[in-house]
C-alpha cells in the first residue's frame, strides 16, 4: 500500500500542487501490531456498547439514541453492528462537536465588540416569540432556521464557519481506484491512499489571503458586492473570491460529513442560548488566555485545546426564569456545508 499525503491543494488555483510528504509503502504497517492499544480499546468500547444494548439499557437513554436506535433497526443494521455504528456517532459528538463548540464559545466570548454583535442579531432575527407573563417570567421562541440563515444571523454563522477555517485539521482519505498523474506530476498508483490536509488547504495565502493566520469572524459575511464587482462579472470575469471547495471543515465530496447539519444545529442552539442569557468571563480575569492546542490528536476534524478554560457564568438581567422554545419554520442557508 502507498499512502500520498498532500498538504497544499489549491482549490482556486491552477499552480502546481506540493505535497509536503510521501509516505509508506507495501502494507508494511499491520493494523493489529502497531495500533494494537487503539484497536482494543475500540473493542472495549464496543463491548460495552453492546451490553448496553443486551440489557436495553439504551430503552432510558436520551431521545437521540432511541431515535438513532430505532432508525438503526427499521433499516435492519445487525444488532452488532448497532453498537459499533453508535461508537462512531459517540466519537463524532464528543470529539468533533464539543471542541468546536468550545472555539466559537471561546471566540465570541472574548471579543467584547463581537459578543455585541452576535447577541443583537439573535435577539432581533432569531428569537421569534416572546411572550411575556411577568417582568421576570416568560417564553422564548428561538427559530433554528433563522439561527442556520445568513441573511438572519450573518455574524454567527460567519463566525462559526471561520472556527471551522482556522481550527479544523481534518484529514480526508481517499483511496486510488486507478493509476492517475495528478496535475501532471503525480502518480498516484491504483490501492493507495490519498490524504489531503485542511489545515494545510485552509492557511493557504492564495485561497484565503495575507490575513490567512489570523482569525476573523467577518471573514465569510455574505458578499456585499461592489459596483466593480458587478460589472466584472457582468463581463464574464470572475474576482479571485473563496472558492467554497477550499472550505474542508467537514471535508466534501462523498463522504462529506453527514452529521455536519445535527452538528450545526446543536452548537448554534448552544452559542444562541448562551449569548442572550449569560455573560461569560475567564475566572482569573481579562484577558483571556487562548488554549495551546499543540496535543491536539490527528484523529479528530477539530484542534482540542490543551489546557481548560475556567470560567463563570452570570446570568443577564430580565432572563433569569424565561422559558426557552426551539422550533424551525424553513430551510437552512448554511450554503458553505451544503457543497459536495
Ligand atoms: C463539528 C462537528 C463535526 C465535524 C467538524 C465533522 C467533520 C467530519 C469530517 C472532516 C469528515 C470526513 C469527510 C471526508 O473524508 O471528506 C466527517 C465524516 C463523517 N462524519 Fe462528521 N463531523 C462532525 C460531526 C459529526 C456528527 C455529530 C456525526 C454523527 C452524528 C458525524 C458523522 C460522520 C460520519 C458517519 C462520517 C463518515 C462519512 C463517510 O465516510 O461517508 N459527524 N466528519
Amino acid at each position: 500500500m502507498l499512502l500520498i499525503y498532500i498538504s497544499n491543494l489549491d482549490a482556486n488555483s491552477s499552480q502546481p500542487i506540493s505535497p509536503s510528504a510521501y509516505v509508506y509503502d507495501a502494507d508494511i504497517l499491520p493494523q493489529n501490531l502497531f495500533l494494537r492499544a487503539a484497536i482494543q480499546a475500540r473493542e472495549e468500547l464496543v463491548g460495552s456498547f453492546a451490553k448496553y444494548y443486551a440489557d436495553e439499557s439504551y430503552k432510558q437513554g436520551s431521545e437521540y439514541i432511541q431515535k438513532f436506535t430505532q432508525h438503526c433497526i427499521s433499516q435492519g443494521v445487525p444488532e452488532t453492528d448497532i453498537s459499533r455504528m453508535l461508537l462512531g456517532t459517540v466519537f463524532n459528538n464528543v470529539a468533533n462537536s464539543v471542541p468546536s463548540a468550545i472555539w466559537v464559545i471561546y471566540h465570541i466570548f472574548s471579543d467584547r465588540c463581537l459578543l455585541q454583535e452576535v447577541r443583537d442579531e439573535v435577539e432581533q432575527n432569531a428569537v421569534v416569540k416572546d411572550v411575556e407573563k411577568g417582568a421576570m417570567d416568560g417564553i422564548s421562541t428561538i427559530d433554528l432556521s433563522r439561527l442556520t440563515n445568513s441573511s438572519h444571523c450573518p455574524v454567527l454563522l460567519s463566525t462559526y464557519y471561520e472556527v471551522f477555517r482556522y481550527h479544523g485539521m481534518a484529514n480526508s482519505v481517499r483511496a486510488v481506484s486507478e493509476d492517475h498523474l495528478l496535475d501532471g506530476r503525480f502518480l498516484l498508483r491504483k490501492g493507495g491512499l490519498v490524504m489531503m490536509s485542511a489545515r494545510a488547504q485552509h492557511r493557504n495565502p492564495a485561497v484565503w489571503g495575507p490575513d490567512v493566520d489570523e482569525f476573523c469572524p467577518h471573514r465569510f459575511m455574505p458578499d456585499k458586492k461592489s459596483d466593480e464587482e458587478q460589472t466584472e462579472q457582468q463581463h464574464g470575469r470572475r474576482r479571485n473570491r473563496i472558492n467554497p471547495a477550499a472550505f474542508r471543515g467537514f471535508g466534501g465530496g462523498v463522504t462529506l460529513c453527514p452529521g455536519r447539519h445535527f452538528a450545526t444545529a446543536e452548537i448554534l442552539l448552544l452559542v444562541a442560548m448562551l449569548v442572550l442569557r449569560f455573560d461569560i468571563q475567564p475566572v482569573g480575569g481579562l484577558p483571556w488566555a487562548t488554549p495551546s492546542t499543540k496535543n491536539s490528536s490527528q484523529a479528530e476534524a477539530v484542534e482540542q485545546p490543551d489546557q481548560d478554560i475556567e470560567v463563570q457564568f452570570t446570568p443577564l438581567p430580565g432572563v433569569r426564569r424565561r422559558n426557552w422554545y426551539v422550533t424551525s419554520s424553513g430551510p437552512r442557508d448554511v450554503s458553505l456545508l451544503a457543497q459536495a
